[in-house]
């Protein structure tokens, strides 16, 4: 699905309303309508209420047209609800000031806040209330909330009620999910149209909550156009994505990949890795590893072959006959996972670049290498495809940058690299990025902190070096591993919460989040 910035989706709204000649208060009348039945929803589940209290904040734009439109449909169907306005009657304008007549003149409760005496009268409402929805500020919002809102926004915040936000929550900036001092903090979002670029960026995801998308009545042609170039990845697309197996298949089949890892110190990442590979349904794997730690992979993996390298305890020059010979008949690559940093290895890394025909993944400390001469990645134009999946650390070492500048640019600095490097970038975080050499990025929703402990980043490896080998194209396989990751990840967060469970069992994880999406009927 289609990830917007405030000013698309208007340009979206306007192609709409022109073309198909859709009123924007019909618009607004939908996207009411979207709230109130999630307002609906939460309200049935709070059965030990005899009548939940509803309190709608909103502010003068269209998203507080948005919130008195919903207040009137929850008045007209009995329930209890107050609205507290940051706007006197006379500052709302077109459809939100229609909504604002029409909630009044249905008998709706209005009071409007304008200074701190109002902020202590509406103190105790807000404590008592069952839900509240944040209709202050959407899309439109510029910079930092007025401090009057933030001291509001504040106590909202420190309230026992369910919140849903409107669109987006107040103080979260739409197009980069930056928040200045203070924003709402919602359990649900309910957005219109697509979804903002701010529901997955910065913080964002920490303060939208769960977000569901409802489309207004939106016709699809304009959802869906070529100019939008971000994405957010859903279960209905990734599965597409996923090799179809045949009865007829078997392990020659089903891909062979050759995996370069290990050093001693660091044998639990090349086990990690392929027995995530194997996790992942590739059919054979071949792990090259130095000769010091080759008993213990032998012993730590059992279902891979395992061919060592004369030398020291990290692996250097002597390396490329054995890749190139294991290569012959594979169908991926991936180097890195817990290789270490011995520069007689980067001449191999050169010629894998310079000869390997099939899709290459590099990562962990094959990134720290390249990036001691990252020019060595133009070996690779026009030669096959190439995919980095770098952290933050691995990325500005890249980048020659620190980390807070790649946190702070997540999108545009993975896109532009992307783009320069001609490769699929995997931009590793809360909310991955993975970036495709054309430009087009998408954004992981999966995935949750219980990720942050050793190995995960392995895990990832492996994974996606299987779904390369099983045929799948180096962006879909990227995607794909990525996906199912953070959807391991997310399933055993449900039994262990966001910690405490290990690298092994997200992989072991691996199987049964695949299979999940396998089940998925399309929605
Ligand atoms: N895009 C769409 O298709 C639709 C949008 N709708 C709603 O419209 C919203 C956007 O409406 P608006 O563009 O009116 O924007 P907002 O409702 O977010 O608010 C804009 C108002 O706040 C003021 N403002 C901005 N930053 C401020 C700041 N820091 N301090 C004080 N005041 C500030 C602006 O001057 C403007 O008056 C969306 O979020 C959504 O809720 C819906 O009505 C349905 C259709
Ligand atoms: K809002």
């Amino acid at each position: 699905m289609r990830v917007v910035s405030a000013q698309q989706m208007r340009e979206i709204e306007k192609q709409a309303i022109g073309v198909y000649g859709i009123p924007s208060l019909l618009l607004m009348e939908n996207a009411a309508l979207a709230v109130v039945q999630e307002i609906r929803q939460t309200a049935t589940q709070m059965i030990f209420k005899e009548s939940c209290k509803t309190i709608i904040l909103v502010g003068k734009g269209n998203n507080g047209g948005d919130g008195l439109a919903i207040a009137r449909h929850l008045l007209i169907s009995g329930m209890d609800v107050t609205v507290f306005s940051f706007a006197k009657t006379e500052e709302f304008h077109g459809d939100a000031a229609l909504n604002c007549h029409l909630y009044q003149n249905a008998g709706g409760r209005f009071f409007l806040i304008e200074g701190e005496k109002q902020l202590r009268f509406t103190r105790l409402a807000l404590h008592q209330a069952d839900i509240i929805v944040d209709a202050i500020y959407g899309t439109g919002l510029r910079g930092a909330l007025p401090s009057l809102v933030e001291e509001f926004v504040e106590e909202v915040n420190q309230t026992q009620a369910y919140v849903i936000a409107v669109d987006i929550p107040s103080g979260v900036e739409a197009d980069t999910g930056k928040i200045y001092r203070s924003a709402i903090r919602a359990q649900t979002t309910v957005t219109f149209g697509l979804p903002k670029l701010g529901h997955f960026m910065a913080k964002g995801p920490e303060y939208a909550g769960r977000v569901i998308v409802d489309p207004i009545s939106i016709p699809d042609q304009f959802l869906t156009q070529e100019e939008v170039s971000t994405f957010v990845l859903t279960d209905d697309e990734v599965k597409t994505f996923l090799p179809v197996r045949t009865l007829q298949g078997h392990k020659g089949t089903h891909g062979k990949g050759v995996l370069v890892a290990g050093s001693t110190g660091m044998t639990g990442a090349a086990i990690l890795a392929g027995r995530s590979a194997l996790r992942s349904g590739i059919g054979l794997l071949q792990i090259v590893t130095p000769r010091s730690i080759a008993s213990q992979m032998d012993l730590g993996i059992t279902e891979a072959t395992i061919w060592s390298v004369e030398g020291e305890n990290t692996l250097g020059n002597q390396a490329w006959p054995v890749i190139s010979e294991k290569c012959r008949t594979a169908q991926a690559l991936a180097i890195g996972p817990g290789l270490g940093q011995n520069t007689d290895f980067i001449p191999v890394l050169e010629e894998v670049l310079r000869t390997i025909e099939f899709p290459v993944l590099l990562d962990a400390d094959a990134l720290n290498l390249v990036a001691q001469g990252p020019e060595i990645l133009g070996w690779r134009q026009g030669r096959g495809s190439l995919i980095m999946t770098p952290h933050p650390g691995e990325m500005a070492r890249l980048c020659d940058c620190s980390v807070q500048e790649i946190e702070n640019n997540r999108l545009e600095i993975a896109v532009t690299k992307a783009v320069e490097w001609g490769v699929v970038l995997v931009l590793k975080g809360a909310v991955t990025v993975i970036a495709s050499p054309d430009g087009r990025a998408f954004l992981n929703p999966t995935g949750n902190p219980g990720l942050g402990t050793g190995g995960t980043g392995d895990v990832l490896t492996g994974s996606i070096l299987a779904w390369l080998a099983q045929g799948v194209p180096p962006l879909e396989a990227a995607c794909l591993g990525v996906y199912l990751h953070g959807k391991a990840a997310d399933e055993l967060a449900r039994d262990f919460g966001w910690s405490g469970f290990t690298a092994t069992e997200v992989a072991d994880q691996l199987v049964k989040a695949r299979r999940s999406l396998e089940l998925i009927e399309k929605g």
